[in-house]
């Protein structure tokens, strides 16, 4: 799917070297949320997701995290609402985690880090006709970050964790259909905070409106073990490396406005 298009992720490795300049670079992601310098928008709006399981099509180990990637030639699968101003379509989620519970996440609240952190990836297909496009456009993507937490396994989850072993290796992919990724968003979606910034993988543009939910979902140690169990590396590589800490540093705020849906 244009989404999971090959350039934008394609030259992503583990560990990446971070770019020594971004260009503009005063709008980069990921970063703490200062709950307390966050500012209440009556204005907000409730966020809409509308996702057809249907347009489930696979997942793809990138060499970095896995995703699900979704059909994004129609408008099936749409947000809207919230801080957007024109409607998105859903093109993949994925995940950042750590080696260990102590950490993983990529944002993180008043310093709190949590576990790991899922990210759902819409384009603005009001404005752009393609992903490519998008990505490089200040109001080009929405991401929705979902805080995860240790605690009782996540029956939604399970499906998409039974399919993991078969994309251990980078540059694997397999079929997955009908995963609504509704099914892991906390109940209530109406706190968030959103705040303009970046993709946190390379490209690294400031392309992303972010809509990270207040309300954390649960998983089991076991589940969470299994993304522990892929790999960074080709099944051709010697030496194997465990996909674990993918996750980016945090970066300067540089006086960005942090709004919350919720006082
Ligand atoms: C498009 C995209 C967004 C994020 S946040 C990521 O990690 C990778 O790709
Ligand atoms: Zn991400």
């Amino acid at each position: 799917t244009a989404c999971s298009s090959k350039y934008v992720l394609s030259h992503m490795h583990p560990m990446w070297q971070e770019p020594l300049a971004i260009p503009g670079g005063d709008r980069q992601s990921p970063i703490d949320i200062v709950v307390r310098k966050s500012l209440f928008d009556p204005h907000l709006k409730p966020l809409v997701p509308a996702y057809d399981p249907q347009t489930c099509q696979q997942i793809w180990n990138n060499g970095y995290s896995f995703l699900v990637e979704y059909d994004d030639t129609t408008d099936k699968s749409t947000l809207k609402g919230g801080p957007l101003e024109d409607q998105f379509r859903l093109c993949q989620f994925h995940f950042h985690w750590g080696e260990s519970n102590a950490w993983g996440s990529e944002h993180t609240v008043d310093r709190k880090l949590f576990p790991a952190e899922l990210h759902i990836v819409h384009w603005n297909t009001e404005k752009y006709d393609l992903f490519e496009e998008a990505v490089m456009e200040e109001n080009g993507l929405a991401v929705i970050g979902v805080f995860l937490k240790i605690g009782k396994r996540h029956e939604g989850l399970q499906k998409l964790v039974d399919a993991l072993p078969a994309v251990r290796h980078k540059d694997s992919t397999v079929d997955f259909e009908r995963f609504d990724p509704a099914c892991l968003l906390p109940s209530n979606i109406n706190d968030y905070w959103t705040y303009h910034g970046s993709l946190t993988t390379p490209p690294l543009t400031e392309a992303v409106t972010w809509i990270v939910m207040k309300q954390h979902i649960e998983v089991s140690h076991d589940q969470l073990a299994v993304f522990r169990s892929l790999l960074f590396t080709s099944a051709e590589e010697e030496v194997q490396k465990g996909m674990v800490n993918n996750f980016r540093v945090q970066q300067p705020l540089r006086g960005r406005p942090i709004r919350s849906s919720f006082s």
